[in-house]
């Protein structure tokens, strides 16, 4: 697929392109995938930034659209080389219901791999996730762990459990015959906390920060490691995987990688300080204001303010139950794999990640609050 007569032949997909990830992904696929001839974006928004990638050399086509709806998927399937599969409801705090994160995240998987078969599209690759692992519900820590590190995965939220069902179908999927006789060719990527330009929550906490007159209360102890791994670095392997699977499919169809990167090992509100901290914010205390049974006592009041306000209104603060339990539990990775298998090497340096980061939060309007 490399040689120069593949030069600007190919077709791919993301799905999930206007997301936080697949924005990135779209972006380092136009600027490092040289023999691409169409990109096309599939995502249920569509963004307006798309239309100022019109204008270069490859075909971008946007196609509005939803996973959970197979002829949509087909549509958009048929015809591409390779499909990365970003597309995912993401919620830990109980926006949506359980029945429609399964149907986007199961269900629309099912349907990307369908497509896949019908239509002859040999290479797929899938954003899974490191929750499929963990951290599971009796908070064992996974230290700095791998691929093949044991560990018990248990899931109760509808979210990783979603992911974990979605991940097992695509791995499942590999080496099925697609339309034409040739093998499916599947592999996953399971990010840990994904940072950098675009977060959401990080600019949620920002904010939350600012309203608090500039502070933030330190709530987790600093000795829990949470895996991050910075958004450039995630698109990088994800173009890198998609671009090998053809030349390593007997080595990489079927494998699942970590996304890692050299961003240091943190508690979650320490590593957002790296980027918080330059931009005005201090976090107030070194162990947690609150005892660990009081910020499980608000958690669970809060799941229980959002099951009788529902009727009325949404109400999903950043804490609950399950976002405190993924807080507090010890889940780093630490591995070569994607180094091995594919040559992957970070392509942002961590001070660059973090530049980058904190001009992105030093650019956000302050009074947005
Ligand atoms: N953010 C993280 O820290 C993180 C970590 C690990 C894995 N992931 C995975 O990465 C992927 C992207 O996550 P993200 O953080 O960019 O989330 P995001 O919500 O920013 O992006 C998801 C995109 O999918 C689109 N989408 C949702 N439902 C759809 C549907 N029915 N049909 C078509 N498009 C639909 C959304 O419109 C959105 O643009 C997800 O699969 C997620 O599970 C995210
Ligand atoms: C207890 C609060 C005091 O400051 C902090 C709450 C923070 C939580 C809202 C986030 C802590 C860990 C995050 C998750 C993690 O980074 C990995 C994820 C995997 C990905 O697939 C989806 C997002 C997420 C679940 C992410 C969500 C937010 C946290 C739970």
């Amino acid at each position: 697929m490399a040689d120069s007569a593949q030069a600007q032949k190919l077709v791919y997909l993301v799905t999930g392109g206007c997301g936080f990830l697949g924005e990135h992904v779209v972006r380092m696929l136009l600027q490092r995938e040289p023999r691409l001839r169409e990109l096309r974006i599939f995502d249920l928004q569509l963004g307006p930034w798309l239309e100022e990638l019109k204008t270069g050399p490859v075909q971008v086509t946007a196609i509005q659209g939803d996973v959970t709806q197979a002829h949509e998927v087909i549509a958009a399937v048929a015809g591409a080389h390779v499909v990365i599969h970003a597309a995912g409801l993401v919620d830990v705090f109980g926006r949506a219901s359980p029945e429609t994160i399964h149907e986007v995240n199961v269900q629309g998987t099912k349907n990307v791999i369908e497509a896949c078969v019908q239509t002859g599209t040999q290479f797929l690759v899938y954003t899974s996730s490191m929750e499929v692992v963990g951290p599971n519900v009796k908070g064992h820590p996974f230290y700095r762990g791998n691929e093949d590190t044991p560990y018990e995965a248990v899931h109760r939220h509808p979210y990783p459990h979603s992911k974990a069902l979605a991940e097992q179908l695509v791995l499942k999927a590999n080496g099925r015959k697609v339309r034409g006789g040739l093998p499916l060719v599947t592999c996953a990527l399971r990010p840990t906390g994904i940072y950098g330009e675009g977060h959401q929550i990080m600019r949620d906490i920002y904010y939350q920060g600012l309203r608090l007159g500039g502070r933030l209360f330190r709530a987790i102890p600093a000795s829990v490691e949470h895996g991050r791994v910075y958004v450039g670095n995630v698109a990088w392997m994800h173009v890198l995987v998609a671009r090998e699977l053809e030349q390593r499919a007997a080595l990489m169809g079927g494998q699942v990688y970590f996304c890692y990167d050299k961003s240091p090992y943190k508690s979650y509100e320490d590593f957002n300080m790296e980027f918080l901290g330059p931009c005005g914010l201090r976090l107030v205390g070194t162990r947690p204001l609150l005892p660990y049974w009081l910020l499980m006592l608000l958690a669970a009041l809060n799941a229980l303010l959002q099951w009788l306000l529902r009727p009325l209104l949404l109400y999903a603060p950043l804490l609950n139950p399950y976002t405190l339990a993924v807080a507090n539990t010890t889940f780093t990775v630490s591995t070569n794999k994607a180094q091995r298998h594919f040559g992957y090497e970070p392509l942002f340096s961590w001070e660059d990640s973090r530049t980058r980061t904190i001009r992105w939060v030093q650019a956000m309007d302050g009074s947005a609050q």
